[in-house]
């Protein structure tokens, strides 16, 4: 069942507000991407991301000059620490007891030595939280690849392995949207009264090839775009309503594409927001605000590609722009965690829950099904219903 989410002034955001029972859950993994902590660690970082497609040292450091601006740190891992704590705050206070360890993809702390470190100590049973929280290849299927690659490891180790399960798309959550609301309202309110009524919105998201988007989500959500850009829609429209009830503004908005990478030939989700910002200067747009729902915190991706590149573009064209927070750790977020977390345990204990969404396409499921967000050349994934694990 779906239901609105319940919003009251002290910020509590509650669908599963009466259950403690994080049973048969005996820890959370955050799951997330890594980012280089100094300069030398730029170059074996991106080897990381790219692993595999054997992209040249001379082509790493072109791409990493984004990161070298930035002394060769990306602000994505200490932002996670921020979200750790968040997180346990928020459980300790809600008598939720369950462990929150962290592992990423690409950086340390690295996933399987995290998982080697949670069967170490006695854990067989992991709820995963993704910092990503739509659908797609990149953000879902690549994170369950990287979490059978891990167990695959525990396994050759003679280690116990332990049973890995991935929580729901969290795009349409309302402790994920209503703190971006509450962003968007802020940064309109931070422009100068004669420009934020006439403001556009942009709502940005990390393009991704279209073949991967149009693939998008379980099988009956592909078409065009698929559920990758299905999702962001939805959240789209819900943030452009909610901002016209509480301004009487309804401003016009798009959804727009950045971080474009790979080769020029293939095609990709456009338009990019530099492009996007032309398009809307030439149409007399007074101001716009961006707004990057795709991510989970303002990492590289937003202070490179939007506060620095897109800024440069809008002053360039002498458009005023602001941009919008992310949700990061917020505590409405770290509560929608620990309600997600609730409702995939009673689901697993055979309760019937409450799934708290707001838009028009309802809760995602638990269990990706079998050839979601598929992979181009077919590897394991756990966590959905074509992992070879249990
Ligand atoms: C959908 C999506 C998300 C959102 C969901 C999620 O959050 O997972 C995301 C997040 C992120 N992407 C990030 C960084 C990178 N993404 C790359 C490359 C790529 N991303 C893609 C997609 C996505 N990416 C794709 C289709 C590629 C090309 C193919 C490939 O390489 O797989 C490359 C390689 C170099 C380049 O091609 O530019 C880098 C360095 C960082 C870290 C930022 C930091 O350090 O603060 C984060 C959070
Ligand atoms: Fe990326």
């Amino acid at each position: 069942m779906s239901v609105a989410g319940l919003s009251d002034p002290g910020g509590r955001i509650g669908c599963m507000s009466d259950l403690r029972d994080p049973a048969p859950y005996d820890a959370l993994l955050l799951l997330s991407f890594g980012g280089p902590e100094g300069p030398d660690d730029v170059v074996p970082f991106l080897a990381n991301v790219t692993r595999g497609r054997g992209i040249p040292e001379e082509r790493l450091r072109e791409v990493g000059k984004h990161y070298f601006l930035f002394g060769g740190v990306s602000p994505i891992n200490g932002q996670n620490r921020a979200l750790l704590d968040a997180l346990r705050k928020d459980f300790a206070e809600h008598g939720l007891d369950l462990p929150v360890h962290w592992g990423n993809r690409n950086w340390a702390p690295y996933l399987t030595d995290t998982l080697r470190e949670m069967v170490r100590a006695g854990h067989r049973r992991i709820a995963v939280l993704a910092t990503s929280a739509y659908a797609s290849y990149s953000g879902c299927r690549q994170y369950r690849e990287n979490l059978a690659e891990a167990l695959s490891v525990l396994a050759a180790e003679g280690l116990p392995v332990p049973r890995v399960d991935k929580l729901r798309h969290y795009f349409n959550h309302p402790g994920f949207v209503e703190p971006m609301t509450e962003g968007v309202l802020a940064a309109l309110a931070g422009l100068p009264e004669e420009l934020g009524a006439g403001a556009h919105l942009a709502f940005t998201t990390h393009s991704i090839p279209t073949a991967a988007a149009d693939t998008s989500g379980p099988e009956e959500a592909h078409g065009e775009g698929g559920a990758y850009v299905a999702q962001h829609l939805d959240v789209a429209r819900v943030i452009v309503e909610a901002v016209r009830e509480r301004t009487g503004v309804e401003h016009p908005w798009q959804l727009v594409y950045q971080s474009r990478s790979g080769a020029p030939h293939i095609p990709w989700l456009e338009p990019d927001i530099c492009d996007h910002l032309e398009a809307v200067h030439d149409e007399g747009a007074p101001a716009v605000v961006m707004v990057p729902i795709g991510f989970v915190s303002d990492h590289m991706e937003v202070l490179y590609d939007l506060d620095t590149e897109a800024a440069a573009k809008a002053a360039e064209l002498g458009l005023p722009v602001r941009r919008s927070p992310t949700v990061g750790a917020d505590p409405r977020f770290a509560a929608a965690v620990r309600e997600l977390v609730l409702e995939r345990s009673a689901a697993e204990r055979g309760r019937a829950v409450e799934r708290c969404a707001i838009g028009a396409l309802g809760p995602a499921h638990d269990l990706c099904p079998a050839g979601c967000c598929p992979a181009r050349t077919p590897k394991p994934a756990a966590a959905g219903a074509d992992s070879p694990y249990a």
